[in-house]
């Protein structure tokens, strides 16, 4: 390998590098220490999952990556670069989809792709990855329809449409599909599991669902109870892609991860409640 290809290569694999990072918060009771030693590394196009127990901080670690918060330690890199605010390579999606609701899906699509390339692209550009957004996520019916008038599925995948349409380097989702019943949950799922094979993101997501972490990643981040919560142990899961969720429910692979999750979580984690 030269050594353009070799540098070029180490870069991809920490595409995004945390290191040393720790987050104490002042609250009226004085300061409470969330996040400690973070260190952690994501290659560029992996898929990689944050799971814990409720307050153990993954939206925490998530809003550092997106850059809405600063650690109070340490640093974090996306592509060589500090992070140091929030940037369209960095796209967030919430749980509660967070659009506009007098816009119609084109619209709220329209926004975000205007804001990243409205200075370099012509209208008609911009409209074109506006629609393929749209028909990326099945929802070219739903062109003209508002928030108000489609299911929460929709909305949702609206919102993925739309962080995808600003063709992010990173994809960060913060629950995604948590508010959403068990089946339309899965369909989402099985979606968003081909979206990324075509689009090769690289993606963050944050997750209480053991089964969803194992079947979209190619690692998992298994974090301890708050306060002062760090990573535990990470998981990588070797399971080819495609994948398949019917032919993985047997899978032997695919249950020892399941187990080696839940181990993590109920064994050796323990449940407890919302530390602040
Ligand atoms: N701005 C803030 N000020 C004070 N404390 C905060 C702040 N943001 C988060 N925390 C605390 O930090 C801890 C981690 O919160 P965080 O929301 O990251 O957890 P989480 O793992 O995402 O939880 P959940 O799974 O319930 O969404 C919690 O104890 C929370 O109360």
């Amino acid at each position: 390998m030269s050594e353009v290809a070799s540098v070029a290569s180490k870069a991809d694999k920490k595409f995004i590098d945390i290191s040393e990072v720790e987050q104490t918060f002042k609250t009226p009771k004085g300061s409470f220490q969330a996040l400690r030693d973070i260190n952690l590394t994501v290659a560029k196009g992996e898929f990689v999952a944050l799971i814990g127990h409720s307050g153990c901080g993954k939206s925490t670690l998530l809003n550092l990556i997106a850059g809405l918060t600063r650690p109070t330690h340490g640093g974090l890199l996306c592509a060589n670069k500090e992070i140091s605010g929030p940037g369209p390579e960095r796209a967030v999606v919430f749980q509660n989809h967070s659009l506009l609701p007098w816009l119609t899906c084109y619209e709220n699509i329209y926004l975000g792709v205007e804001r990243v390339f409205g200075a370099t692209e012509k209208k008609a550009q911009l409209k074109a990855r506006t629609d393929a957004a749209l028909a990326l996520v099945g929802l070219t019916p739903a062109t003209n329809k508002r928030p108000g008038e489609i299911s929460g599925g929709m909305k949702q995948r609206v919102g993925i449409a739309r962080a995808l349409a600003m063709e992010p380097k990173v994809l960060l989702m913060d629950e995604p599909f948590g508010a959403l019943d068990a089946l339309t949950r899965a369909r989402l799922q099985d979606e968003l599991l081909a979206i990324v094979q075509k689009t090769q993101s690289t993606v963050v997501m944050v997750t209480h669902d053991v089964d969803e972490a194992v079947l979209l990643s190619d690692k998992i981040v298994m974090m301890t109870n708050g306060p002062s919560a760090t990573i535990g142990e990470v998981l990588t899961v070797n399971l080819e892609r495609p994948r398949n969720r019917v032919e993985l429910a047997e899978d032997r692979n695919y249950v020892h991860y399941r187990k080696a999750v839940i181990d993590f979580l109920y064994t050796r984690q323990g449940h407890v409640e919302k530390a602040a």
